[in-house]
Parts: structure tokens; C-alpha cells; sequence
């Protein structure tokens, strides 16, 4: 596979560069949704929804053909710090499960007719424990880039990240808290599910890892130091389908960390996203909040894997078939209003 970045300049200079939407493509799909069979803004989002996308995909009456879910796994250290409800034995053990086909996000891909891989980062060499050094070298951080940079295909028109990671709820926590300040308390929540005195050594230990590395301006420093392989991933996949104006919709609390890093680098790095929904997780609504995204459902889900984006793919192609198939008025013989 062809490495498009060498360096993390490299990286930063692809996303500086990431190409806009087609305005023409954009202004023809708000003219049609104009023409519609309905009252002006009776669709509410789904009319937004579709002139976004028609925008990216550059035609004013797209399909959704090829919708891809990739799933990327890795190994925490700070898994050591007691900090998930889970040992981390389950991250490989469900990597397993992905590929026999058991795990929610399985089903749900099949429900809407995604394709979906998973791709695990080398279980066995977890990230470094974060409240003693970085979580990862320069050289980790580049690989798993690039890893998420391939994982793409170039034909899919719809993409969704998800991640499996025990332990990386405090990796996504210690982002955001280094990103955007406040306390530790506001950006860290149950994950899998810790008790009260779990989630009480959590908040301390996102607190003792963002005093040891400092706030970040940097979003890839952030990622290097307080993320870890499977969000480097999908910050590399959510790029590469920037370059190759693909739209994605954003996952949990985990996802919107990993894309938090990319905005952070380069502001507008995410305009090609959506957030599929607010996770259960204490901390997501105010990460939304940063990353100025109003999530498409709210059904107090808690599970990573995409499944809450994967569930969105289904308003986004309501939104798309109402779009691109329905009648005009002129065609109908309907009067306008
Ligand atoms: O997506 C979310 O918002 C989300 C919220 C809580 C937990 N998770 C999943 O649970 C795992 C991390 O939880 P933890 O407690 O081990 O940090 C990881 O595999 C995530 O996919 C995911
Ligand atoms: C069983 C299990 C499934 C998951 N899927 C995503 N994160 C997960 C965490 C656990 C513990």
C-alpha cells in the first residue's frame, strides 16, 4: 500500500489541503429540495442532511450505493490503573466476535446494507500507561494513521468509524480535557460501567495525565500522548475521507475524541461529518458542543463499535431517497404553495 504521508507534517499539510464541497453541486440540490413535493422545510434535517451530502458527493441528486463501516481495535496501558469495568482480554475477545459476526454493530451494518471490516492494531502491544509517559512514539502514532489512511475504500460513498478499545473512554477523556480545559469531572463518565469509587480513580487519573502533559493546542500531540492506536485510526480514515470527499458519520464519545484531534490540528477538518448521535457517556454532549455538532439520534446508547453512527446511516439514507426520488411540484401537478 502506497504511503501518502511520511511525516506528522506530512499529515498536517493533507488536511490543510483537504478539498470543500462542490458549491455548484450544493446550490442545484437546494434549488431541487426548493421544488419538492412538500411544504418549504416540512423534511426539517433530512432536508439539510441530503443538500450536505449532495454537496460532498458533488451531484445534486446522490445515492447512497456503498456504505462502508470500519472498526478499529487497540490495547490500552492505563488499563493498568484500574480504569474499566472490563479486563482488557475483551478488546481481542470481541475482535473475534466482530469477525464471526456476533457483536452488535454486525447487525447493524446488515440491517443498512454497510460492508464492515475490523482491523486490529497490535493487541498485543498496548499503548504506554499516559500518567507516566506518552501513550505513544511519533513512529505508533504515524502507523496507525496510515493503518485508518487504507483502511478506506475509494468506492464507498458513506463512511462510518467505530472503535473497540478497553480503557479508551479515559483515553477520549484525557483528550478532551487537555483540548478544551474545564475539569476532569466533565469529561469523564462510566464507560463499560465503573462503580462510583471507579469512576472517582478514573476522573483522578485523567486528571494526573493531562497535569503531566499539559493542555494541548496541538491535536496530533494530544492524540500521541492521551489517545491510542484504534482513535489514531479513525482520525486517519475520517482524513482520508476528507481527501476523497467521502461523508462520515461520527460515533460515540470515543469517535468524537479521535475527530476532536483533527479539528483541533486543522479547524473545518470535520464539515465533511455528521454526528450519527449523543452517547450515553457523560462528557459526548459537551464534545458535540465543541465540535459544533447537533447529533441525528439520542437513544442512550453506551457501546462504541459505530453502532450509534451505523444507525444513523438510516436517516441519512431517508434523507437521500426523499432527496433524489421524489417529485417536483411541476412534475406531480401539484400547486405550490
Ligand atoms: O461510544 C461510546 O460513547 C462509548 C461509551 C462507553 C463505552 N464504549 C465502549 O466501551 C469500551 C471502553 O469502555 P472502558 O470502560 O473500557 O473505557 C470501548 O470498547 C468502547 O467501544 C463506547
Ligand atoms: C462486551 C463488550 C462489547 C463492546 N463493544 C464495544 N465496547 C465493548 C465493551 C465490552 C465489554
Amino acid at each position: 500500500m502506497s504511503q501518502p504521508f511520511h511525516t506528522l507534517d506530512d499529515f498536517r499539510t493533507l488536511l490543510a489541503q483537504a478539498p470543500s464541497p462542490d458549491s455548484s453541486a450544493r446550490a442545484q440540490a437546494e434549488a431541487r429540495n426548493g421544488q419538492l413535493t412538500k411544504p418549504p422545510g416540512a423534511l426539517g434535517r433530512l432536508e439539510d442532511l441530503a443538500i450536505w451530502y449532495a454537496g460532498w458527493r458533488g451531484t445534486d441528486r446522490p445515492a447512497i450505493t456503498a456504505p462502508q463501516v470500519v472498526i478499529f481495535a487497540g490495547n490500552h496501558g492505563i488499563t493498568a490503573q484500574g480504569v474499566s469495568a472490563f479486563p482488557a482480554e475483551v478488546t481481542e475477545q470481541m475482535v473475534l466476535n466482530f469477525r464471526t459476526g456476533g457483536a452488535a454493530i454486525n447487525q447493524l451494518s446488515k440491517t443498512f446494507g454497510a460492508t464492515m471490516t475490523v482491523h486490529a492494531l497490535s493487541l498485543d502491544r498496548p499503548t504506554a500507561d499516559f500518567t507516566q509517559r506518552a501513550a505513544m512514539t511519533e513512529a505508533d502514532l504515524l502507523e496507525a494513521l496510515q493503518t485508518g489512511w487504507n483502511e478506506v475504500n475509494a468506492d464507498t460513498d458513506l463512511l462510518v468509524t467505530g472503535e473497540m478499545g478497553i480503557g479508551n473512554t479515559t483515553s477520549a477523556a484525557a483528550i478532551a480535557h487537555a483540548l478544551y480545559g474545564g475539569a476532569a469531572a466533565d469529561w469523564t463518565g462510566r464507560g463499560t460501567g465503573v462503580d462510583d469509587a471507579g469512576l472517582a480513580n478514573k476522573t483522578r487519573v485523567v486528571a494526573e495525565a493531562v497535569a503531566l502533559h499539559g493542555a494541548q493546542g496541538d491535536g496530533l500531540a494530544a492524540l500521541r500522548r492521551l489517545g491510542g492506536r484504534e482513535l489514531a485510526a479513525m482520525a486517519g480514515a475520517i482524513a482520508r475521507a476528507r481527501a476523497l470527499r467521502i461523508p462520515v458519520i461520527l460515533d460515540g464519545f470515543i469517535c468524537c475524541a479521535a475527530a476532536a484531534c483533527l479539528d483541533a490540528t486543522v479547524p473545518g477538518a470535520l464539515d465533511h461529518c455528521v454526528a450519527g448521535h449523543v452517547s450515553a457517556e457523560a462528557g459526548h454532549d459537551a464534545l458535540l458542543a465543541k465540535l459544533d455538532k447537533t447529533p441525528l439520534l439520542s437513544l442512550g446508547l453506551r457501546l462504541g463499535e459505530g453502532s450509534g453512527a451505523a444507525l444513523a446511516i438510516g436517516v441519512l439514507q431517508a434523507a437521500i431517497a426523499c432527496h433524489s426520488g421524489m417529485s417536483t411540484f411541476a412534475e406531480a401537478g401539484v400547486a405550490d404553495g
